[in-house]
């Protein structure tokens, strides 16, 4: 069993792929055993999270899942946990492993009640997993209902009940608490456990491979946790000009700002020189709280060979710029009005996807929606689907961003980040983003390495940020680590 945490590199596998593994585990064993090892599984977690619980809940539900809860609730039983066992149904219409569970834990003396208890000390959520298909109602809703409103840790099987493995969406109870919440994922690691509702409802993320470890040679995967990359450590003999160049083009009128945060971040990020042009003719020339920016007329950037970060508070104006930057500017992220100016725009699309080097382009979900001619929630529906809808069609690497950002790029594994949390939910922590992905471009990453990276680290440093200190996208820009 593995604690998954955000240095972890690891395949995802979806409904299908996961229901692949089982069946090819299931083959090559005899019967009912991945059930038990499952049960086994959730039983020594149970106990290591809650050692001195003297009264354990385990919901089952009609399917698997229910069945690995049943397995789960025999051992509990033989461990000396008091153990109650909730579940409504008909046991002839059980799937064949979980009936075999049922009448094993006949067989223990235990029996099943068809309401929830009044009070537990841990809850077991074994009601739906790859099996959910549409929202809980009834008693799952119910159960559901109190295991999320009590104050006792909650240990959710395979999947929290009601979250799609694909998308991350959840459906059914959930209230934020205060209380523990664990997944323990059995087989495989699935994307919605990542993505959109998956972290909020999974809460620590564990995986039991049930001692059949997968690896990804045949890249079935949907999608892939990145793993942890240090930054390179530097040779001695190096000068600025090793570290590249960074221009930033934006900030129109009103949106000054927005330039100045992601060139401060590439500078932070280890850019050697960082220019910046902006594109309101009455903004100052200079920034004294970062004298190591240079301030050119915005017309004269990039230069070449300099990695291009356009659109950060660009305003309309930007739009009239973009045939020609699409065409010529070398390494390129394009953020907010850049890519609004995109959206709709075919020719533009068209100078994009003929780029000997693809863009960088990091939508949050409006922009994105914007771009694919869709609705926010469409995006927020299926978050892989839409970033690799969108790298495809721009041939350019997608780092559609938000609770899990997903990192898509044409003919390679999508990527989703499970570093960062909802303090970033701030104005100005994209711009600090783009400018990361600047500054490891400017420095020789490939694109796609680049936004992973940014991706990884921006959300790292949130992970990190002291309690007592507010986090703001200025003081996010200056925060990358210093290299050894
Ligand atoms: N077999 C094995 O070796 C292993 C299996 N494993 C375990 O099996 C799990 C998958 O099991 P599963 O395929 O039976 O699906 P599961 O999630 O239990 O639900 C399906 C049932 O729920 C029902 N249902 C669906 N939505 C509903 C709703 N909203 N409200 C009410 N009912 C709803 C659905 O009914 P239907 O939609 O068909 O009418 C069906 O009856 C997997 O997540 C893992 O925990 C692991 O131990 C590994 C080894
Ligand atoms: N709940 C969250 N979990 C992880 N990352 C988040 C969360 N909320 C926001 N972020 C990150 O914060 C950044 C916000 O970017 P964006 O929406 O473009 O803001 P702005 O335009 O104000 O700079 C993105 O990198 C996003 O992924
Ligand atoms: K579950």
């Amino acid at each position: 069993m593995q604690r998954i945490s955000t240095h972890t590199r690891a395949p995802l596998w979806g409904k299908a792929g996961t229901r692949r593994i089982e069946a090819q585990a299931s083959a090559s064993l005899p019967p009912h055993t991945l059930m038990r090892r499952a049960g086994l599984g959730i039983a020594r977690l149970a106990m290591a999270l809650a050692p001195h619980a003297r009264h354990i809940w385990v919901a089952c539900g009609p399917g698997n899942n229910g069945g690995d809860g049943f397995e789960a609730a025999v051992q509990l039983q033989a461990c000396g946990f008091h153990t109650t066992v909730s579940w409504r149904g008909d046991a002839t219409a059980l799937p064949s492993d979980a009936r075999a569970a049922l009448t094993r834990l006949h067989a223990a003396g235990l029996s099943c009640t068809p309401e929830a208890p009044s009070h537990w000390d841990l809850a077991i959520d074994a009601l739906l997993g790859l099996g959910s298909r549409r929202p809980p109602d009834g008693h799952l809703a119910d159960w559901l209902q109190r295991m999320h409103a009590a104050d006792a840790p909650l240990l959710s099987v395979d999947l929290p009940s009601g979250l799609d493995a694909d998308t991350g969406v959840g459906t059914g109870p959930v209230l934020v608490s205060r209380a523990p919440r664990h997944c323990l994922s059995l087989l495989s690691l699935k994307p919605g456990q990542f993505t959109a509702d998956g972290r909020d409802r999974c809460g620590t993320l564990w995986l039991d491979d049930l001692g059949c470890a997968v690896d990804d040679a045949s890249g079935s995967a949907d999608a892939w946790l990145p793993g942890f990359a240090p930054d390179q450590p530097r040779l001695h003999a190096t000068h600025k000009g090793s570290y590249g160049d960074v221009a930033v083009l934006g900030g129109a009128p009103g949106m000054v700002g927005a330039p100045i945060l992601a060139a401060t971040a590439a500078l932070h990020a280890g850019a050697g020189r960082v220019f910046v042009g902006l594109l309101d003719p009455a903004a100052a020339a200079w920034d004294a709280t970062a004298p190591e920016l240079m301030f050119r007329p915005h017309h004269t950037l990039p230069q070449h060979g300099q990695a291009l970060v356009c659109g950060c508070g660009g305003g309309e104006a930007l739009a009239a710029m973009l045939p020609a930057l699409l065409d010529h500017a070398g390494p390129l992220v394009l953020d907010a009005d850049a890519l609004n100016a995109l959206a709709g725009q075919d020719a533009l699309q068209k100078r994009l996807h003929q780029r000997a080097s693809p863009a960088v382009l990091t939508p949050h979900p409006l922009e994105a929606a914007r771009l694919l001619n869709c609705s926010t929630a469409q995006v927020q529906a299926d978050r892989l689907a839409a970033a690799r809808t969108l790298a495809e069609r721009m041939n350019s690497v997608v780092l559609l961003k938000g609770s899990g950002s997903v990192i898509a790029s044409p003919g390679a594994p999508a990527l989703i980040n499970p570093s960062g949390n909802a303090r970033l939910a701030s104005a100005g922590t994209g711009d600090v983003l783009a400018g990361f992905i600047g500054a490891l471009l400017a420095q020789g990453l490939d694109p796609r390495s680049a936004a992973w990276r940014a991706a990884w680290r921006h959300g790292d440093l949130a992970d990190r940020w002291p309690a007592h200190r507010p986090l703001t996208a200025s003081a996010l820009a200056r925060a990358w680590p210093a290299r050894a």
